[in-house]
C-alpha cells in the first residue's frame, strides 16, 4: 500500500531540472519529522516547508499496488502525443520510505523518467533516473553520490564543506525559506555570497514560490 499526500502537474521548481514539466507525487510521512508543529523544535529536520501528513491533498489517497498508482500519476501528464519524455518527481515527506523498484518499473513502463527528492538517509532502490539528495543537519547520509546535491543553506550542523568531496554531478545551495524575500531573516544574500566564494556550488532558487506556480 502506498500513501500519497498529493499529486499534481507542475514545473520542477528547484535544482538542475528547474523549469521542466513534471508530475509530482508527494508521499505521506517522513523519518526526520513527524509533520506536527508541536514536534518541530525537537525534530532532526526543523525547517520543513511542506505539509506531508495524511492523504487528503489534491489527487491524494491510498493505492494498493504500483500499477494503480502508476496509472493515477500517468493520467496527470497532459502531453499524450509523445513529443517529450514524461517526467515524474517522487517527493514527500521522505519518498524512500515508500518508493520501491516495483513502482519505478511501473513508471518506466508508462514511459516516464523517474526523479527523486530525498534527505539522503535511506538507500534508494535501483532504477532512479535523477537523484537529488538534500542533507539535513546532523543526520547520517546513506547516499554519498547522485545527480545533484541540493543543500538548504545555512544549516549549523550541515556546512557545505562536509559535502564538497562527495560524488555528485551538480552541487547546489538553496536558501532556507524563512519567510518572504527581503524580509529580515532571508538567507538569500549569504547563499549568493557562499556560491561566489566557492564556485563548486551553484544557486538553486525555489522558482515555484517566486513565480507562484504551486
Ligand atoms: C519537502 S522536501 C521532501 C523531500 C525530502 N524529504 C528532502 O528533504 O529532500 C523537498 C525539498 O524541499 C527542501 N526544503 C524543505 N524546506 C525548505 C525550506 N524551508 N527552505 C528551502 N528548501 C526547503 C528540501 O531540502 C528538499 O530539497
Ligand atoms: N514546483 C515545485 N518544485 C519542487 N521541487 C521540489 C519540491 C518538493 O517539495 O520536493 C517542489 C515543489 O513542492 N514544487
Ligand atoms: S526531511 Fe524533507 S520532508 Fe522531512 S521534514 Fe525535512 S524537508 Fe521536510
Ligand atoms: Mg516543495
Amino acid at each position: 500500500m502506498y500513501h500519497v499526500k498529493e499529486a499534481f502537474y507542475t514545473l520542477q521548481g528547484e535544482g538542475g531540472q528547474a523549469g521542466r514539466a513534471s508530475v509530482f507525487c508527494r508521499f505521506t510521512g517522513c523519518n526526520l519529522w513527524s509533520g506536527r508543529e508541536r514536534d518541530r523544535a525537537t525534530a532532526a529536520c526543523r525547517f520543513c516547508d511542506t505539509d506531508f501528513l495524511g492523504t487528503d491533498g489534491q489527487n491524494g489517497g491510498r493505492f494498493t499496488d504500483a500499477e494503480t498508482l502508476a496509472g493515477h500519476l500517468t493520467a496527470l501528464w497532459p502531453d499524450q502525443d509523445g513529443v517529450v519524455t514524461p517526467y515524474v518527481v517522487f517527493t514527500g515527506g521522505e519518498p524512500l520510505l515508500q518508493l520501491d523498484e516495483t513502482l519505478i518499473r511501473a513508471m518506466h513502463r508508462q514511459g516516464f523518467e523517474v526523479a527523486v527528492e530525498t534527505n539522503g538517509t535511506i538507500v534508494p532502490p535501483a532504477g532512479i533516473d535523477w537523484l537529488c539528495v538534500s542533507p539535513k543537519g546532523a543526520s547520517v547520509l546513506a547516499v554519498t553520490g547522485g545527480d545533484e546535491i541540493k543543500l538548504v543553506y545555512p544549516q549549523r550542523d550541515a556546512p557545505p564543506e562536509r559535502f564538497a568531496t562527495l560524488d555528485f554531478r551538480y552541487y547546489f545551495l538553496q536558501p532556507m525559506d524563512t519567510g518572504p524575500l527581503g524580509e529580515p531573516g532571508s538567507r538569500m544574500a549569504e547563499t549568493v555570497g557562499y556560491c561566489m566564494a566557492h564556485p563548486q556550488w551553484r544557486l538553486s532558487l525555489q522558482t515555484h514560490k517566486i513565480a507562484g506556480f504551486d
